[in-house]
């Protein structure tokens, strides 16, 4: 069946092999969470990457091998790994928790329900002039479970009522990182369990946030909430009930909230783009880009259009406006973005860098560090070497400690060789000298015995004769 070939990792990560005639896009529609090569840029975001080159994203790091091709004799089946995967999610389900951030009225319940083609919202009691509105922003979540084509979603959506609907605002955003923050908590702590097998995870994988459709620019609390936010959560910002505005209004104020954006340094989330993706996704990637910030609509109602049809959307007595229509809001560019084909990008995003810099710092808080250098990578070959170095440098220092200790033994036996010398020496000199002693006293004896003198005069005689001489 497949005429394909297959790669080794190449060391970071990334694999270049294709899927050939088995390629499945049913993991994901287009693909790219299954084979494209990823680098995460400063920004925190995906960019544009060379397959097999990205190695230089450890610069300093030894290179690694270069990976060996082979050409496949016949079909070996891993090439149904994708389909494995798709079953596998299938029956896992899918849990998905959007964040919905707004001034009361802006349409937040409105575009969830239009979103998700179900009532997940009812209709919420307007509190009347003058009755008590609550002091604080509140945090409220609803969870359904969706099911479509037999693919289960536990979608939660997170509210947060109050939010720039008091005199004072200047902390509204504080209560809503609280919450995002206990939720990464939450499931940094199920991690830390010695049973890992069921993480449920209820972080934030995407914040909606609608800014009302002034014509200005960026509110003072808007700017304030995305910079509180950006780099914990993957922000959406959408202008609502675009309804209200023309085309040109739109395009203008879109141009102010970019530029606002850029200029105080906040990330929103832009679907990434990689290589070696098929034109079709290029294109889609790019339309949806150049619709940032949304300008959406929301309805839940099915109203008659001029020709006739059964929409959604708003009637007005100019006309009606198609919440599924291209050309009069971008609501269907912001479904495919959320929904059809970056949702997992979005899920990916929170678990691979926003939760996984708040992990980090918070583990560092924590006085918990780790040694960096066991996650270098290094090429066996030099690995290898620097072993071999240092156990040659283990081998000559012991050499050198051997040969000192062999010397120090050798002097000592020298000095004590030495010493024996001596002592011998001495006692060869007084033997020699006693037996020259010996041999003087015998020649001595000799003498005498040859002379006829008595060997040894006695005392007697000497006497005597003495006394014969008197
Ligand atoms: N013109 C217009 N009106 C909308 C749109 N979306 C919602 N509305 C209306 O605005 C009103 C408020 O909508 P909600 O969806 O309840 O707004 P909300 O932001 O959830 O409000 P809170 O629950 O108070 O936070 C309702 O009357 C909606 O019918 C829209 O896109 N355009």
């Amino acid at each position: 069946m497949s005429e394909g070939y297959y790669e080794h990792s190449n060391g970071n990560g990334t694999t270049n092999g294709t899927y050939g005639e088995g390629r499945s896009n049913a993991a994901s529609p287009n693909g790219d969470s299954l084979h494209n090569s990823r680098a995460i840029s400063p920004s925190g975001y995906p960019v544009k990457t060379e397959p097999g080159l990205n190695g230089n994203a450890n610069a300093g790091s030894v290179q690694a091998q270069q990976p060996a091709r082979k050409k496949l004799a016949s079909w070996v089946g891993f090439s149904n790994l994708p389909n494995q995967v798709h079953r596998r999610s299938v029956r896992r389900g899918f849990q998905f928790v959007a964040m919905v951030v707004g001034e009361s009225g802006l349409g937040k319940s409105t575009l969830i329900n239009t979103l998700f083609e179900t009532k997940l919202y009812q209709p919420k009691n307007v509190p009347a002039p003058g009755e008590d509105r609550g002091q604080t922003v509140q945090i409220e979540s609803i969870s359904a479970e969706i099911e479509e084509n037999g693919v289960r979603l536990k979608l939660t959506v997170v509210d947060t009522p109050g939010f720039g609907d008091f005199v004072n605002n200047d902390e509204s955003w504080k209560p809503i990182v609280d919450n995002i923050e206990a939720r990464f908590d939450a499931y940094l702590e199920q991690e830390n369990r010695v049973n890992r097998l069921k993480l449920v995870d209820n972080r934030v994988h995407a914040c909606i946030y609608f800014i009302q459709p002034t014509g200005h620019s960026l509110k003072p609390i808007d700017i304030e909430f995305m910079r509180r936010l950006h780099t914990k959560v993957n922000l959406i910002p959408v202008i609502a009930k675009a309804d209200t505005m023309t085309d040109d209004e739109i395009v203008l104020f879109k141009q102010r909230i970019l530029s606002d954006i850029a200029h105080h340094g906040i990330r929103i989330f832009q679907p990434p783009q990689y290589e070696n993706e098929d034109e079709e996704t290029i294109q889609e990637n790019e339309e949806i880009i150049s619709k940032v910030p949304f300008a959406v609509v929301g309805s839940d109602t099915l109203v008659n259009s001029p020709d006739g049809r059964q929409v959604r959307g708003r009637a007005y007595p100019w006309g009606v406006i198609e919440v599924d229509n291209e050309d009069h809001c971008d609501f269907v560019k912001l479904r495919q973005m959320l929904v059809r084909t970056h949702m997992e990008e979005l899920r990916e995003h929170t678990n691979d860098v926003l939760y996984e810099n708040y992990r980090t710092d918070k583990l560092k808080a924590m006085g918990v560090s780790q040694d960096e250098t066991v996650f270098k990578e290094t090429n066996p070959a030099a690995k290898q070497a620097e072993e071999r170095a240092l156990h040659e440098a283990k081998l000559a220092k012991m050499e050198a400690e051997m040969k000192m200790v062999f010397q120090q033994k050798v002097q000592e036996k020298e000095a004590k060789l030495k010493q024996s010398e001596e002592e011998l020496y001495l006692r060869h000199r007084e033997m020699k000298d006693a037996l020259e002693k010996q041999r003087q006293e015998l020649e001595d004896k000799k003498r005498r015995i040859e002379s006829g003198r008595p060997l040894t005069p006695e005392k007697g005689s000497q006497k005597k004769r003495f006394g014969l001489g008197k």
